[in-house]
């Protein structure tokens, strides 16, 4: 029997302002998860929260995008968000872009991740849960975690590594897809993964067998809505060791915290801050983009764990390097490429006060 992982996650409120989910709608997703667990649609699940996000992290047997395990992720956060309404905490309901469940939870405002397999003698399994960023953030590290030779070693010297991995990859404005293949279609893949905004990493296979490698949470809140209501605050999912990268060289990338788009009103470029849970209240300028890592072992479909793996001293000048870009990215204030360029202010509020200007111009001689 195949073990299916289901993370889906969604922004139903927090305090003070965007910081933090509160553990009153935590414990109200775990209420719903485990009716859901006694009645055999879960088979085991973990709730965490990345800055103002929910991470439902859930495993059963029914693969992906069954509809009855997106119905109980839509019903803990209806049920969390009527709660963050009578708390009054602010932006209650924020990710749910509609009031009725139809079926399948993509399309509704939560982002979701996953991925079926059939156990190893020993899966581990590490869950990346963001706040303040979008799926782009992914492209980086798991670029490097699958296809870079300098971060993964097991690329060159393990012979179960060495034939590489396919990535799928979503082209979210055009919503169309693309299967490329690496070393040899490296360059290609760069060409594309290069605009993170754009181009984005859905699931990673393994070439030799096609075996499930990373899944990752490619929905877009403010296409789909239209406007601006929040970032995205993408989660993924990467399988680790034995044929696929050592958890260690899936965590490497992250050492190095990237820029990527998002941070205050979503509009600004900053430093990914890799942080224990504890760190993930994304306070500075509502930032910077914060992620945590957590290491589960998956056995028969029950999760063991996690290991809060960014909560290692080994990890501190990392930090101290995001805070460093922070502040001198901040020093740009409106301005590109702090502030992200014209065409990605398309889903925010800046668009209503350049109308207002439209008026004012003419045209030069
Ligand atoms: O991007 C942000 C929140 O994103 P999130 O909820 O985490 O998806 C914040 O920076 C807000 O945009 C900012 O705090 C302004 O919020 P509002 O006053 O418009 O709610
Ligand atoms: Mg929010
Ligand atoms: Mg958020
Ligand atoms: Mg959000």
């Amino acid at each position: 029997m195949k073990t299916t992982i289901s993370v889906i996650k969604a922004d139903v409120g927090s305090l003070a302002g965007h910081v933090r989910a509160h553990e009153a709608l935590k414990e109200k997703c775990d209420e719903i998860l485990s009716e859901a667990k006694d009645t055999g649609v879960l088979e085991d699940y973990y709730i965490t929260n990345c800055g103002d996000d929910i991470d439902l992290i859930m495993t059963h047997h029914r693969g992906e995008e069954d509809e009855e395990v997106h119905e109980t992720a839509w019903n803990a956060f209806k049920e969390a968000t009527k709660l963050a309404r009578e708390m009054k905490l602010y932006g209650a309901g924020q990710d749910l872009l509609s009031d009725t469940f139809s079926g399948n939870i993509k399309g509704l405002g939560p982002g979701c991740a996953e991925m079926e397999f059939k156990e190893r003698p020993s899966d581990p399994v590490i869950i990346f849960c963001c706040d303040k960023t979008e799926p782009g953030a992914f492209n980086l590290p798991l670029f490097r975690i699958f296809a870079d030779p300098f971060n993964t070693a097991g690329l060159v010297i393990d012979p179960s590594l060495h034939n590489g991995y396919k990535f799928e990859i979503f082209d979210v404005i055009e919503h169309k897809k693309v299967i490329m293949s690496c070393p040899e279609e490296m360059y290609d893949l760069l060409a594309l993964l290069g605009a993170i905004s754009r181009y984005v990493i859905k699931k990673i296979y393994r070439k030799d067998d096609g075996e499930i490698a990373a899944s990752v949470s490619t929905e877009r809140l403010n296409i789909m809505a239209g406007k601006y209501i929040g970032k995205d605050d993408p989660v993924a999912i990467v399988r680790s060791q034995s044929g696929f990268p050592a958890a260690g060289e899936v965590l490497e990338p992250f050492s190095v915290p990237h820029l990527v788009g998002g941070w205050m009103r979503g509009s600004h470029n900053g430093p990914l801050m890799p942080v224990p849970q504890k760190n993930a209240t994304p306070v500075r300028f509502d930032g910077p983009p914060r992620v945590i890592g957590l290491g589960f072992q998956v056995a028969n479909c029950k999760l063991i764990g996690p290991i809060d793996l960014f909560d290692d001293p080994a990890f501190d000048r990392s930090r101290v390097l995001a805070s460093e870009i922070a502040e001198y990215m901040r020093r740009h204030g409106p301005f590109e490429p702090h502030r992200l360029p014209s065409d990605e202010m398309e889903y925010t509020t800046l668009p209503e006060i350049l109308e207002k200007l439209k008026g004012r111009f003419e045209d030069i001689e």
